[in-house]
């Protein structure tokens, strides 16, 4: 990659040098960091932390860091959509991998480990509400990945949901980093997840505008591609293992299921199944 000196237009910092949305300097971030949609959602991650050594807020991104278990990590909320996380991403990645005082790229390059801890709805209806599911490969129906390189590997369920909705785009396709995949086994459902550009009409939802597909829940449960099935809907987990893979960090997506949408119903418990997903993700990685 070309070592350029990054403009200050294009890799902003505040005036205390921390970088421009997250409000974070180098030194504030763990190499290990769970993300939450919910800011509210953040201090129910730290209160599992040993000691709590930085906070900080800056619009929806609420950021603690801590020790468990000997371990340093970082929990920090992202708000909602794949916008957020390009965001995110792009920010965390300048952290560790750029010199923020000559604006060049670090020659040692430093791998993230990011967990998204989120909520989700399935599309299965053997998939119910309090379920823990793991997606093994997310599917994004937004524009942002056009913006950026293309990515390398299969998009065999991309064009098959292309086809099926008729879209006039290619959805994305990119996979969970294996060795984080492999570490939820058993504690975890494995699911292909579909991230889409809003909470209504993009999952088929209908509360006054009726959405332009028809029946896209029905035709997206239904679809069987090479025997692999989709699982559930969310906003984020494409977006997160695109870029993952492309500015080389280890990204890992973990659902609360609160949804169950064949069965038409919200889990009035989705606080619960929250909280077990928070118990279930800091075993599974050891704090
Ligand atoms: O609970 P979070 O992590 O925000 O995740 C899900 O919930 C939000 C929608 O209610 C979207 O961000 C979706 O991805
Ligand atoms: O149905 C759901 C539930 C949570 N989050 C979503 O994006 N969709």
């Amino acid at each position: 990659m070309e070592n350029r000196h990054i403009p200050e237009s294009e890799l902003i910092l505040n005036s205390d040098g921390s970088i421009y949305h997250l409000h974070l300097k180098p030194e504030h971030l763990a190499s290990f960091v769970f993300t939450v949609g919910d800011p509210d959602r953040v201090p129910l991650v730290s209160q599992h932390f040993e000691q709590i050594d930085f906070k900080i807020k800056k619009r929806e991104f609420v950021t603690h860091t801590g020790w468990k278990n000997g371990k340093r990590l970082t929990v920090m909320s992202t708000g909602m959509s794949t916008d957020n996380i390009e965001i995110l991403l792009t920010e965390l990645d300048a952290l560790v991998n750029v010199d923020l005082e000559s604006r060049l790229l670090k020659t040692k390059k430093t791998q993230l480990q990011i967990v998204r801890l989120g909520t989700s709805g399935s599309l299965q209806l053997d998939i119910p509400a309090g379920s823990l599911l793991a997606s093994e490969i997310g599917i994004g129906l937004d524009t942002l990945m056009m913006f950026y390189p293309h990515l390398a590997g299969n998009h065999d369920l991309a064009h098959a949901i292309q086809k099926e909705l008729d879209l006039s785009f290619l959805p994305y396709q990119a996979a969970a980093d294996s060795d984080l995949l492999s570490k939820v086994e058993g504690k975890f459902i494995k699911g292909i997840t579909l991230t889409c550009p809003g909470f209504y009409a993009p999952q088929g939802r209908h509360v006054v505008l009726k959405p332009r597909i028809q029946f896209m829940l029905e035709r997206l449960s239904d679809l069987s591609i090479d025997g692999k099935r989709l699982t559930n809907f969310e906003m984020e987990t494409a977006a997160y293992y695109a870029l993952g893979e492309l500015l080389g960090h280890q990204m890992l997506s973990l659902n609360a299921i609160v949804a169950n949408r064949p069965l038409k119903k919200f889990d009035p418990e989705a606080n619960k199944t929250i909280e077990r997903l928070i118990q279930a993700a800091l075993e599974c990685f050891g704090f």
